[in-house]
């Protein structure tokens, strides 16, 4: 990492989908730069292993198991992490994902499994923290979308739709939350290699995939990672509604299918 060293000392930063990829990454490096950290995801022996790479690190780790789909799952994941730490300084709303498939072919619980996950878990997220952190008078969130938001994106309707709203979202809470002292980001990643993102991608488009960006490879968790560290610091103090795109220039060549027939 290329941050200074203590960077994030003294701060309290929750992270959901903490577990696996970009959001244990993240997790770690934040931990190497200072902070103490709050995490959530749904299994928990994935959320154990990132917190014992926190603690080896000289940082303290709060694991929460926690399905953000659930309301008050994501109630007790923020009011466990106040209760522990009496502050939250920045929230990474990092879990999410979806499956691939034709919309004609989606099913109503689909559907809804995927938006659930990635629009409506957010939204929790952000009223339960962002309810603390206007009360404590300060706070930093940012959300994850994904750069299919920017194209259409066959195989990826729900998911797609969902991380749009998710840009939309963060933009109206930058606005309602910013005179409490709150301010809310997004970072839209394009193909990272992260396991899930691996597993998830048909082995059939993965030289397409490649081919198709710009960079002629995959980012790294790493990559990605740094740009959520950056809009946690004050380096980006005076962002706000802002969407960060990390994909290599993957968008510029337009929609991408995820279909395979
Ligand atoms: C231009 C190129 C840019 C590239 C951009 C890349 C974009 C994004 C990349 C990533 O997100 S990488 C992260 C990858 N990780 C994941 O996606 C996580 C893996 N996926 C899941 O865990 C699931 O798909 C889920 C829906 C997110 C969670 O499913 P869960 O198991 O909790 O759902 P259920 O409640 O059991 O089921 C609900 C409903 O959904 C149907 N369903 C679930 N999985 C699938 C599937 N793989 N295929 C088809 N249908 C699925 C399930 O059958 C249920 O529906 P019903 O059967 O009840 O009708
Ligand atoms: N890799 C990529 O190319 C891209 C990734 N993204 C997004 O970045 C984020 C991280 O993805 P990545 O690291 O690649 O993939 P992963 O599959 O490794 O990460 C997804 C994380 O979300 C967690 N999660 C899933 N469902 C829930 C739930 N209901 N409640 C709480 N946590 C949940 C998972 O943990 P658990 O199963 O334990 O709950 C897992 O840790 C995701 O939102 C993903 O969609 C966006 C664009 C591109």
């Amino acid at each position: 990492m290329i941050f200074r060293d203590g960077l994030f000392q003294g701060s309290v930063i929750a992270i959901t989908g903490a577990g696996t990829g970009i959001g244990r990454t993240t997790a770690i490096a934040l931990a190497s730069l200072g902070a103490d950290v709050s995490l959530a995801g749904r299994h928990i022996g994935t959320l154990q292993e990132t917190a014992c790479k926190v603690e080896k690190l000289g940082r303290k780790a709060l694991v929460v198991p926690t399905n953000i789909r659930n309301p008050e799952e994501v109630n007790h994941f923020a009011e466990a992490t106040y209760q522990h730490y009496g502050k939250v300084d920045v929230l990474i709303n990092n879990a999410g994902g979806q499956f691939i498939q034709n919309s004609l072919n989606l099913s109503p619980n689909g559907w809804k499994a995927v938006v659930d996950l990635n629009l409506n878990g957010t939204f929790y997220c952000c009223q339960a923290f962002g309810r603390m952190m206007c009360q404590q008078g300060h706070g930093n969130i940012i959300n994850m979308s994904a750069v299919v938001f920017e194209t259409g994106s066959p195989g990826m309707a729900h998911s797609a739709a969902a991380r749009a709203a998710v840009v939309n979202l963060t933009k109206t809470l930058a606005l309602e939350l910013a005179p409490s002292g709150v301010r809310v980001n997004c970072i839209s990643p394009g193909p990272i290699a992260s396991e899930g993102f691996i597993h998830e991608l048909p082995s059939s488009q993965y030289d397409e995939t490649i081919q198709r960006i710009p960079l002629g490879r995959m980012g790294t968790l790493d990559e990605a990672a740094s740009v959520i560290v950056f809009l946690a610091s004050e380096a980006s103090s005076f962002m706000n509604g802002e969407v960060v795109i990390v994909d290599g220039g993957t968008r510029l060549r337009g929609a991408m299918s995820f279909l395979t027939d």
